[in-house]
């Protein structure tokens, strides 16, 4: 049975995870990473762990439809120690995980905290979606979404919830643009129309520090959230 109904699930994105531990300090930044299958999810997972891991401590938590293969990848790449890494099989859509009962990936991203703490960073990535996939507010404090070039420079167009409300968007594979003839220009447009002044980065992961911008974006929500100034 598909339970992604609103009227199934009023209580969609009316509460919020507690920001303070116990002791009253800040506990980990949640962020959510979206997107269709092969945007780049994993790979924007991978290049933000190898970035950012020397100056803050990180964790993943992956989520697949049957399998652990997204977690497996990222042990086999070693972007952070193994047991920094924890897989929730969905066994069903994957947007039910991520929004409407995020019971075991909430468990897996606390049990993280309590394991390894104290944790500056909990990236959590959904299985691949469609274009109305989003988090719980209640699992994540920023959600990011990743479409790519290769899929359609229409996409922007399209709009959907994860296009035009996440806290970022990621447009990736900009070195296939040219092999597919994706005008980024009207991306860029269309985006903008579909978000206003929500942030928009465009990567191509192939390139050398390709990830820059969007690490920046992150320390900087990093920044904001241990000081206190995001609100959630
Ligand atoms: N050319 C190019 N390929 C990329 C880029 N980023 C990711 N890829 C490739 O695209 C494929 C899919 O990337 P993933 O990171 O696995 O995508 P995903 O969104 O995690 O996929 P699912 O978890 O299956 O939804 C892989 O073969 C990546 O190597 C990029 O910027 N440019």
């Amino acid at each position: 049975m598909h339970l992604d109904h609103s009227e199934s699930f009023p209580q969609r994105h009316t509460y919020s995870a507690d920001p303070l531990r116990p002791d009253g300090s800040r506990r980990a930044l949640r962020v959510g990473l979206g997107g269709p299958v092969g945007s780049g999810k994993t790979a924007t997972v991978a290049a933000l762990c190898r970035t950012l891991r020397d100056r803050w401590q990180i964790a993943a938590v992956t989520n697949d439809i049957y399998t652990r293969e997204d977690a497996e990848y990222l042990r086999r790449e070693a972007v952070l120690p193994p047991e920094r890494i924890t897989a929730v099989e969905t066994g069903a859509c994957p947007h039910t995980a991520i929004r409407d009962d995020i019971s075991a990936n909430l468990e897996a991203v606390e049990h993280l905290e309590e394991t390894l703490h104290p944790l500056d960073l909990v990236l959590v990535e959904s299985g691949g979606d469609n274009l109305t996939a989003t988090f719980s507010k209640g699992l994540v404090d920023v959600q990011i979404f990743v479409i790519d070039v290769a899929s359609g420079d229409d996409i922007p167009r399209k709009g959907g919830p994860g296009i035009t409300t996440a806290d970022l968007l990621i447009v990736n594979k900009t070195d296939l643009a040219p092999h597919v003839g994706a005008d980024l220009d009207t991306m860029a447009v269309d985006a903008k129309r579909q978000r206003g002044d929500l942030p928009v980065i465009f990567t191509s992961l192939t390139s050398d520090d390709g990830i820059r911008e969007v690490a920046d974006w992150v320390t900087g929500h990093l920044a904001q959230w241990r000081a206190g100034a995001v609100a959630v």
